[in-house]
C-alpha cells in the first residue's frame, strides 16, 4: 500500500506513467521516479558518516558522501524534468488543478533550487508517514478485538449503515483518540534529521555549540516515562478526554509531526486520510492478526520513517456483506 499516486496528484494534478529526463538520456518509469523521490532519499537520510563522530578526520574521503550525492543528482533530474514538463503543459493552456500550478504561477519569486525543493517535499512526505499509520493502527485494531468492537460501535452510533464521512470526524471521539495514540507509540518519523546549530545556545539546561548537528528523539520524547505511564502500550484511552494532546502544536508530550516553525504542513490531511482509511476498514471488515503476528510483540523496522521490516499480515472478514455490496464511497 503506498500514497504515492495520491502524492503526484496533489503535487501534479497527474499520475504520469514516467518522465523524459535529459541528463539520463532516457524516459524513466513511473516505479524509478518513486525510487528516486522516495525510497533512495529515504536510505541516504540514515546512512552514518563515521567523519562526523571524528571531526578532525573530516577530510578523509568516505563513500558515503559520494552515494549521498548520486541520490541528490537523481532526484533533482528527476524533479526538473518533472517541472519542466508542467511549464510545457500549462503553456499549452492546462487548467491549474495542483499545488505545482500555483507554485509556477504566483509563487514566481522562488530561486529555481528552491522551486525544486519544495516540490520534492510533499511528495516524500506524503507519501509513506500517512500510510504507515495506518498500517500500525491496524496492527493494534486486529490484535486488540474489544478496542476493535467499541470502535465499531462509534461508527455505528455516529453513521449508522451508511460509510462514515469527513464531517462525521468530528464526532468521531475514539477514533480520533486511536490516531492520537498511534503516532505517539509509533511516531513514522521517530528521529527528525539533523539541525546544524548557528549560534551557541542553551536548550534543556545543556549548552549546545555553534556548529553541532542536533537529532530530535520524537520516539524518546513520546515515549518519556516521566509523561507517559507504561509509555510502550497502545491504549487510546489514555488520550481519549485529553484535550490538550494537539500532537506538537503547543502540547509537548507527544511530537510526531515536529514542533515549532518547521511544524509539518501536512497535519490535517494526514489526519483526515488516517481516520477516514481506518474508519472504512473497519466498517467494512472485521480484522483479525494472522497467528505469526501474534507470536510476538516486537515488530522490527526499517528506514527513517519506520516502515515495518515484514508488511502487516492480517485477516479481514466480511461484516455485512449487503453493505459492501449496497453503499458507495
Ligand atoms: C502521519 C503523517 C505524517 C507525519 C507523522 C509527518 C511528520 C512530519 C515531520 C516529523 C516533519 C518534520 C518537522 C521538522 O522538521 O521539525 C514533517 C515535515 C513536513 N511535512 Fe509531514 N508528516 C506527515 C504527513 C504529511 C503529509 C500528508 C504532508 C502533505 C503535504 C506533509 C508535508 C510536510 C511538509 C511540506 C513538511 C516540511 C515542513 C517544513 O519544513 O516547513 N506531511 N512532517
Amino acid at each position: 500500500m503506498s500514497l504515492f499516486p495520491f502524492a503526484m496528484y496533489q503535487v501534479l494534478g497527474r499520475d504520469p506513467d514516467s518522465v523524459f529526463v535529459k541528463e539520463m538520456g532516457r524516459d524513466v518509469p513511473r516505479c524509478e521516479i518513486f525510487k528516486a523521490l522516495v525510497m533512495d532519499p529515504l536510505e541516504a537520510v540514515i546512512e552514518v558518516d563515521w567523519r562526523d563522530f571524528f571531526p578532525f578526520f573530516s577530510w578523509v574521503p568516505n563513500s558515503v558522501e559520494a552515494k549521498i550525492n548520486a541520490v541528490h543528482i537523481k532526484r533533482k533530474a528527476i524533479v526538473s524534468a518533472l517541472i519542466d514538463e508542467q511549464r510545457q503543459l500549462l503553456s499549452k493552456g492546462k487548467p491549474l488543478n495542483c499545488y505545482l500550478d500555483i507554485l509556477l504561477t504566483e509563487a514566481t519569486h522562488l530561486t529555481e533550487h528552491q522551486l525544486l525543493m519544495i516540490t520534492w517535499e510533499p511528495i516524500i512526505e506524503s507519501s509513506d508517514t500517512t500510510m504507515i499509520t495506518i498500517e500500525w493502527a491496524m496492527y493494534e485494531i486486529a490484535k486488540n478485538p474489544v478496542v476493535q468492537e467499541r470502535l465499531f460501535q462509534e461508527l455505528n452510533e455516529v453513521s449508522g449503515s451508511k460509510l462514515v464521512l469527513e464531517d462525521d470526524l468530528p464526532k468521531l471521539k475514539y477514533l480520533t483518540a486511536l490516531v492520537k495514540e498511534t503516532l505517539r507509540t509509533y511516531p513514522p518519523v521517530s528521529l527528525i534529521p539533523p539541525r546544524h546549530v548557528d549560534e551557541d545556545v542553551q536548550l534543556g539546561g545543556f549548552d549546545v555549540k555553534k556548529g553541532w548537528q542536533v537529532i530530535i528523539n520524537v520516539y524518546g520524547i513520546n515515549h518519556n516515562k516521566e509523561t507517559w505511564k507504561e509509555p510502550e502500550l497502545w491504549n487510546p484511552d489514555r488520550v481519549l478526554n485529553d484535550q490538550s494532546l494537539d500532537l506538537g502544536l503547543q502540547d509537548y508530550r507527544a511530537i510526531p509531526f515536529g514542533a515549532g516553525k518547521r511544524l509539518c504542513a501536512g497535519i490535517s490531511q494526514a489526519m483526515c486520510i488516517i481516520s477516514m482509511t481506518i474508519a472504512h476498514l473497519v466498517q467494512h471488515f472485521e480484522w483479525r492478526l494472522l497467528p505469526e503476528e501474534q507470536s510476538t510483540n516486537v515488530v522490527d523496522t526499517v528506514f527513517l520513517t519506520t516502515h515495518r521490516l515484514y508488511p502487516l499480515k492480517a485477516m479481514a472478514m466480511p461484516r455485512i456483506r449487503s453493505r459492501l455490496l449496497s453503499d458507495k464511497l
